[in-house]
């Protein structure tokens, strides 16, 4: 409403509410080849996420990989796609934790809890701009990655910081940091571990905790995601009381030619039944929700991997998703990032 002497209305009425963004990584409106190369070509022209010359980038992108990954990629999200709502699982759990997390906190304050995806729908901007549309005058934007990575957490507050540049009355704004040490994240992961376990009727000889990857060369310039997916491992293994050998941390995911963190989930999964391994539990503590990555390639893909290597059993522990456990600890996460504010 705008300020007018004649009203004597101030602009500031119907302020005063805060707002809760949470937003995860994107993903394509549809697996045909359109929407994915749409969705691709947004992502991978992120100078955050492939740190390589601009222009020969953009040849590579344009001439090679905008061909051919659209539909190898559509293939995988075709495998895994929510039917039922005509959307990828990410953006299913999204919703579903944005609105758990919105009842959960529901007696805390004014508070309006939304969700965005930095890359496609719905876009950050347009969700930072309705939630101050509907008065919040403070946001609270939650990048929902565990473990920082400049490819990942810092192109959130990109986004936000461009969004930011159109409003002529900007919100106050707050990031919540990267939450993988924290204990209520890790009584998370050893719950929904421990419960997975008690549903199979074999024992794992060995637990991989599984990350998506980064190009090495991002963390030799001082990325700080190798470290902290070690230490999320490290406390979990510490929280399971299990030894090294019990619980190992590998890095999938791994896209183009340059040499990635290692070891490498394909080539651990493949070498595992040689070396004894017949029985195999995957947990994926760098994915906040289950996606293609998680659903795919690991559940589908590094399945198949490890049984031609004559492996047995395999099993994948889901993501923490909007399980009761993760609302709750959101839920107290974003409680901790608003004090002073609520
Ligand atoms: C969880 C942390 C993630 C990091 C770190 C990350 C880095 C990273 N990713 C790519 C390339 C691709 N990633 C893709 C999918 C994808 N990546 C993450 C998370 C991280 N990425 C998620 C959650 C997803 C799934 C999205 C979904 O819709 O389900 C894809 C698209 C799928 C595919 O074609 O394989 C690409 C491409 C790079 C280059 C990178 C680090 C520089
Ligand atoms: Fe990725
Ligand atoms: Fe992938």
């Amino acid at each position: 409403m705008l300020n007018t002497a004649e009203t004597g209305e101030t602009a500031a009425k119907g302020q005063g509410r805060i707002g809760v963004l949470i937003v995860n990584l994107g993903t394509p409106e549809a697996t045909s080849y359109w929407p994915m190369r749409r969705y691709l070509k947004e992502f991978l022209s992120d100078p955050r996420v492939v740190e390589t010359n601009r222009l020969l980038w953009w040849f590579i992108l344009n001439g090679v990989i905008l061909t051919i990954r659209p539909t190898r990629s559509g293939h995988a999200y075709d495998k895994i796609w929510n039917r039922e709502r005509d959307e990828s699982p990410l953006k299913t759990i999204t919703r579903a934790q944005a609105e758990k997390v919105g009842h959960e906190l529901a007696g805390d304050g004014p508070l309006l809890v939304d969700w965005g995806m930095r890359y496609g729908l719905p876009p950050v901007g347009e969700r930072l701009a309705a939630l101050k549309e509907a008065g919040c005058d403070r946001i609270l934007v939650f990048p929902l990655y565990p473990q920082y990575s400049a490819a990942t957490t810092a192109t959130v507050a990109d986004k936000v910081s461009e969004a930011m540049a159109k409003l002529r009355w900007q919100p106050a704004l707050r990031f919540v940091p990267p939450y993988y040490s924290e204990g209520a994240h890790i009584d998370a992961l050893a719950h929904s571990l421990t419960r997975h376990l008690d549903t199979l009727d074999w024992t794992p000889d060995t637990i991989l905790a599984s990350y998506h990857g980064l190009p090495e060369s991002y963390v030799a310039a001082g990325d700080p995601y190798y470290d902290h997916c070690r230490e999320t491992t490290r406390l979990l293994r510490a929280k399971l009381e299990l030894p090294e050998a019990k619980l190992r941390m590998v890095f999938q995911s791994r896209f183009g030619k340059t040499e990635w963190i290692k070891p490498y989930a394909q080539d651990t999964v493949a070498a595992l039944p040689g070396q004894g391994v017949h029985n195999l539990v995957m947990i994926m503590p760098g994915f906040a929700a289950d996606c293609v990555e998680t659903l795919e390639e690991v559940a589908i893909g590094l399945a198949e991997t490890f049984r031609e290597n004559g492996g047995e059993n395999f099993s994948t522990v889901p993501c923490l998703n909007e399980s009761d456990a993760s609302i709750a600890m959101l839920a107290a996460l974003i409680r901790k990032e608003l004090s002073g504010w609520i």
